[in-house]
Formats: C-alpha cells, structure tokens, sequence
C-alpha cells in the first residue's frame, strides 16, 4: 500500500477520514499480522487489498499493478461464517473448482483432499448448521484454500471461538499456510495471536489510521503457535509491540468516554 488515504461519506452529511497516508508491504509468502485499536481502519484496509473498495488517493498494488476490482488469486476469509448454510461440507468446499468450470467429479476430489486437510473427513454430507462454530471455520478455510489464493485475508477469522479451539485453529492455519505459502494478511486484536502467527506485525494508530510502526517477528519455524508463548523470545517481542499498541488503545479508548453521548455509540 503506497501514501494511501481513505474517507467516507458520515450518515451526518461530513466526511469521516478512515486512512492516511498508509504506507506497508508484504514481500510473497509473508504472513503479516495487523493490529490496531477498534475501530481505527484495519478492515477497511483489508478491503482496499481485496479490491472491494478504492482508496480516495494513494495505491493499492499487488505483484506492483495496482488492484482494479476483485481478483481471482486473493482469498478472503472473514470474521462471520461465510459458508453456505444450504450447500453440505463438500458442496460448500467445492463451490470455487466448480465456479471455475472443473466437473462436479474432479472438485469433489480435490475438496475432499481439503476437508481431510483441516480434519473434517466424514462431514462431507453435514451441513453447516449440523457442526460446531470451529469446524465451520474449518469448512470456510478449506473453502478458501481450495483456490490457492496467492494473497489472503484474513479478517479476524477465529473470533467467536473459544480460547482452545482459537488456538488449535492458528496450529491448523500454519499447517495450512506452510502448504501453498500465500502471502497473508491477518487482521486481529489479539496482539499474542498475530505475533505467535506472523512475520511481520503491523501496528496501525487509533484513526484515521496510519502505521505506526512495524516489528520482524523472528521466531523460529515451524512453529507451534501455542508452545511459543511462553518462550522468553516471545515475551520480549510482546513487550516491546504492546507498548506500541498501547498509547493507541488507549487514545481510542478516551474518545469513546469522553465523546457526547449522541456521538459515542
Ligand atoms: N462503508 C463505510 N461507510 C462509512 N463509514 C465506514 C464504512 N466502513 C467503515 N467505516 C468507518 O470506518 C472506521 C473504521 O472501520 P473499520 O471496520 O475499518 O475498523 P476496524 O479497525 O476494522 O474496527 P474493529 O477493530 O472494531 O473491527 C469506522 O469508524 C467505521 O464506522
């Protein structure tokens, strides 16, 4: 993302400045994690990646040519299931093979090969409402992965789960990731979450958002997102980030209780 800015009409008639001057890069098969404070753009910014919104100035480039509309090699996974509630495991799964034309034989194949990946062999036939909230993510990764999407974003995708199967989901994304190595851009609050994920974390200003600083995550891998967290390494790079993300959670925290009550909601 180059000098890129953001605003949006307000519901007031006014102009509300989303992005500025956003400056980042992911380098091909890095995994880059996001964090900011609520509300500070980091959705936004992942929308301007995928193409489904345009920055007001500045540039968005992938592979250097600026994004131009929704491209086939970026996979999105989002914060709610976005599985369809209709279509069973292997029908949800094989929805972009067959989108693209493949016989319902040969995506059947390959979705199968994905299902077994995340460990869901023998829910081909259930349908979402039949699973659990974390296996239903496991159903919108395969989904995902199954187009080998050379970027993917990521936005706040194991919110809604548990602590456990939050954890054991960033195990299973790492496995997932190390298959096809897209470049990721992962979005979350969870400041242990992106730094036991990532390469790189990207730490974003309360809005309008800008990047604050940007901090090498150089854990060794492979890596077990849960063992690494309690590692001294890991402790030290979560100090030095927090104390980043800190002076801005804490800026976006005092506009919230000190805003006018017809402004704060
Ligand atoms: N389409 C839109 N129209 C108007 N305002 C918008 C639009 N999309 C986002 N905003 C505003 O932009 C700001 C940033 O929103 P965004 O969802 O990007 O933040 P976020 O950092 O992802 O938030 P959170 O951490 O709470 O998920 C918010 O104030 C939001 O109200």
């Amino acid at each position: 993302m180059r000098n890129v800015t953001k605003c949006f009409n307000t519901p007031q008639g006014g102009n509300h400045d989303v992005l500025r001057d956003i400056n980042f890069t992911v380098e091909a098969g890095e995994f880059t994690a996001v964090v900011g404070p609520t509300g500070c753009g980091k959705s936004t910014t992942l929308s301007l990646i995928s193409g489904m919104e345009r920055p007001d100035t500045g540039e968005v480039l992938i592979d250097g040519r600026p994004v131009e509309g929704i491209g086939k090699d970026v996979g999105f996974v989002f914060q709610t299931d976005a599985v369809f509630p209709w279509k069973t495991v292997i029908n949800n799964v094989a929805a972009g093979p067959r989108f693209r034309g493949a016989s319902r034989k040969d995506a059947h194949a390959e979705a199968a090969d994905w299902i077994r990946r995340v460990g869901l062999a023998g829910f081909e036939k259930y349908h979402p409402h039949q699973l659990s909230g974390g296996m239903r993510k496991r159903v919108a990764l395969a989904q995902t992965m199954i187009n080998r999407p050379r970027v993917l974003l990521m936005d706040e995708p194991f919110s809604g789960l548990d602590v456990q199967t939050r954890q054991i989901m960033s195990d299973e994304l790492l496995a997932l990731w190390d298959l096809t190595r897209p470049s990721v851009v992962f979005v979350t609050h969870d400041l242990e979450e992106a730094i036991s994920l990532a390469d790189k974390v990207v730490v974003m200003t309360a809005g309008p958002a800008t990047v604050k600083e940007e901090f090498a995550i150089d854990l060794p891998r492979p890596r077990n997102p849960r063992d690494i967290r309690h590692t001294p390494e890991f402790v030290k790079l979560h100090e030095r980030i927090w104390e980043a993300l800190r002076d801005e959670v804490q800026v976006a925290y005092s506009r919230t209780v000190t805003a006018p009550p017809e402004t704060a909601a």
